[in-house]
C-alpha cells in the first residue's frame, strides 16, 4: 500500500491550494479528483454562472441602449455562442489548476472516487479503471456538495434541470419554473430572463431573503419583478408532473389555496447535500451530523484526530472564498503551529444577481438583536452621482455603525459594484477605521466609493 504524508480527497477550493502549499513544504502528498479538477466553484459553480450573467448583463444593456442615446438593432441571444464562450473560460481555469498540481514534484494527481477502507486508508477506483489503496497520518476531505432533489411527489417522473445541467442548455427554456428562490434561483432566474425566458419562482420561505433585512430584501424584490420575473413566496409545493405536450405542472398552495402553476422547464435550486455518503466514512470514525455534513471543531479537524474536513462538505457557509480560508487555516495551524479558530471570521458574501448584493458583518436585525448602541446609515443608488451618469440607479447602499466606538458593525449594499463597495469597507472594519473618518474621507470623484461620505453623512440627519 502506498504511503503519503497527505491524501486530499477532493481538488475543491481548499484542497488544490492545500496540496499546494503542503508539497512546498516537503510533504509528499495524494490529491484524488474524481472529476475536474478544480471543483464546483470552476466547473460549475461561480466560474460558469459569472460569464453568463456577463452575457445576460450585455443583453439587458443592448436593450437600453436607446437610454443612452445609441441606436442598436434587435437584441437577440446566441445561446451556442454564450455558451461557447463560457466553456473557454471554465476549461481555460479549469486546465491551469491541473497544470498547477501536476507540475509539482512531490504532488500526485490521480483520477477516481476515493472512500475510506479503514481509518487512515483510502482506497480509489480509479478513472482509468482499477482500484488501487494508501494511506497517510493526515488526511483532508475537500468533497463538496451537490444539488439536493427535494422529495416532491411526482419529481421522479418529471425531466429537471440543476445548476449544473442548465449550463448547458441547448435552448432558451420558453417559461423557466425554479423550486427555491436564494441563489441559485435568482442568479439563473434572472440571467434567463434577460436571455428571453419568462421566468417564474417558487420559494417556500414566506418572506423574500429571509437572511437579510426586509428593506434590501424588498427592493431585490423590487428589481427582479420590474424585470418581469414571477415570485411567489410562502409556497408548498404538493406535486410536480408533465403532460403529454411535455408541460411542467406545478400544484402549489399558497396561504391554504391551491393553485396551478405551469412551465416549460423546471430547476431545482433549493439548496444542496454534502457529498459524503460515498465515503465510507464510517470506516474511519469522521461522524457527520443529520444532513451528512462532516462534524469538525473549530479548526476544522474531525472526530478522528488527523482527519480534517474542509468547504461545503462541512456546513456552513458555502461559498469559495470559505473553503480557500479553511485551507489557510488548516495549513497555517498545522505546518506553522499558528492557532487560528474559524469561530470569529468575517463572513462576506456577494449574491451576483443585477445589480449585486454585496454583505459582511451585521445586518439590521441583527443589530438589534445584539443589545449594541448603533444607528443605520442608508443611501438609495438613485442619490450616488456616479450611478446616476452611469443609468444604474437601482438599489440602496446599508451600514450599520456602532454609537460608542463609531466603527462599523455591517454593511449591506444592493447596488452597481455592490460587491467591490462591500469589500471596500470590509477593509475598513478590518482596519478599525470609523465611519467618522470615513465620512471625511477624500475618495476620487466621481467613483462608486465616492459615495461613502454620502452614505455616512446621512447618519448625521438621523
Ligand atoms: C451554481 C453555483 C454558483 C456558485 N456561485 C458562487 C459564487 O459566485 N461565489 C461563491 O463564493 N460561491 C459560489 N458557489 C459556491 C461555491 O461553488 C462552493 O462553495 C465552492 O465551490 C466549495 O468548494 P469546496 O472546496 O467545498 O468543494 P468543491 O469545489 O465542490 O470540490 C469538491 C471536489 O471533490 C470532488 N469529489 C467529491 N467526492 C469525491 C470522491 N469521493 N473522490 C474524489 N473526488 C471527489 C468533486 O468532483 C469536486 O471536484 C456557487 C455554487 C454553485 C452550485
Ligand atoms: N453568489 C454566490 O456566492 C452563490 C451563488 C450560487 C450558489 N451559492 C451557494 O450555493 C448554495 C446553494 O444555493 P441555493 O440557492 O440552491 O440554496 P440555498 O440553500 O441558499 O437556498 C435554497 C432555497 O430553496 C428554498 N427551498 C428549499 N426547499 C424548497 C421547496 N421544496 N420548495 C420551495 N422552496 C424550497 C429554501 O427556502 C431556500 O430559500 C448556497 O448555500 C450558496 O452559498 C453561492
Amino acid at each position: 500500500m502506498k504511503k503519503y504524508d497527505a491524501i486530499i480527497i477532493g481538488s475543491g477550493q481548499a484542497g488544490t491550494p492545500l496540496a499546494r502549499r503542503l508539497a512546498g513544504k516537503g510533504w509528499k502528498v495524494a490529491i484524488i479528483e474524481r472529476q475536474y479538477t478544480g471543483g464546483t466553484c470552476i466547473n460549475y459553480g461561480c466560474t460558469p454562472t459569472k460569464a453568463m450573467v456577463a452575457s445576460a448583463k450585455n443583453a439587458f444593456q443592448a436593450r437600453r441602449a436607446s437610454e443612452y442615446g445609441i441606436t442598436v438593432g434587435t437584441v437577440s441571444v446566441n445561446l451556442p455562442a454564450l455558451i461557447a464562450r463560457k466553456n473557454k473560460i471554465v476549461t481555460d481555469f479549469r486546465s491551469s489548476t491541473e497544470r498547477s498540481l501536476v507540475s509539482i514534484a512531490n504532488i500526485e494527481l490521480i483520477y477516481g472516487e476515493a472512500f475510506f477502507s479503514g481509518p487512515k486508508q483510502v482506497t480509489i477506483s480509479l478513472k482509468e479503471g482499477g482500484k488501487t489503496t494508501c494511506t497517510a497520518e493526515y488526511i483532508f476531505i475537500n468533497t463538496g456538495g451537490r444539488t439536493a432533489v427535494p422529495a416532491i411527489e411526482g419529481l421522479q417522473n418529471v425531466p429537471y434541470l440543476t445548476s449544473t445541467t442548465i449550463l448547458d442548455a441547448v435552448s432558451i427554456p420558453a417559461h423557466l419554473l425554479i423550486i427555491g428562490g436564494s441563489y441559485i434561483a435568482l442568479e439563473f432566474g434572472q440571467m434567463f430572463r434577460r436571455y428571453g425566458s419568462q421566468v417564474t419562482i417558487l420559494e417556500h420561505s414566506p418572506r423574500f431573503l429571509p437572511k437579510e433585512d426586509e428593506d434590501i430584501a424588498d427592493e431585490m424584490k423590487r428589481i427582479l419583478t420590474e424585470e418581469g420575473i414571477t415570485i411567489h413566496l410562502g409556497v408548498a409545493i404538493q406535486k410536480v408532473a408533465q403532460d403529454t405536450n411535455n408541460t411542467v405542472t406545478i400544484t402549489i398552495i399558497i396561504d391554504g389555496k391551491e393553485q396551478i402553476i405551469t412551465g416549460s422547464t423546471l430547476l431545482l435550486a433549493a439548496g444542496r447535500v454534502p457529498n459524503t455518503d460515498q465515503l465510507q466514512l464510517h470506516e474511519t470514525g469522521v461522524e457527520t451530523d443529520e444532513r451528512g455534513y462532516i462534524k469538525v471543531n473549530d479548526r476544522l479537524e474531525t472526530a478522528v484526530p488527523g482527519i480534517y474536513a474542509l468547504g461545503d462538505v462541512k456546513g456552513g457557509p458555502a461559498f469559495t472564498h470559505i473553503s480557500y480560508n479553511d485551507y489557510l487555516v488548516v495549513f497555517k495551524n498545522l505546518v506553522d503551529h499558528a492557532n487560528i479558530s474559524v469561530t470569529k471570521r468575517m463572513v462576506p458574501y456577494c449574491m451576483f444577481t443585477d445589480p449585486e448584493l454585496g454583505r459582511v458583518g451585521m445586518n439590521e436585525e441583527e443589530a438589534k438583536k445584539s443589545g449594541l448602541n448603533f444607528k443605520v446609515a442608508k443611501l438609495p443608488m438613485a442619490y450616488v452621482a456616479r450611478g446616476v451618469e452611469t443609468g444604474e440607479t437601482r438599489g440602496l447602499m446599508k451600514a450599520i455603525v456602532d454609537v460608542d466606538t463609531k466603527k462599523i458593525l455591517g454593511v449591506g449594499i444592493l447596488g452597481a459594484q455592490g460587491g467591490e463597495l462591500m469589500s471596500l469597507l470590509q477593509i475598513a472594519m478590518l482596519g478599525d477605521i470609523t465611519y467618522e473618518q470615513l465620512r471625511e474621507n477624500i475618495f476620487s470623484h466621481p467613483t462608486y466609493s465616492e459615495s461613502i461620505n454620502n452614505l455616512f453623512m446621512a447618519l448625521d440627519n438621523h
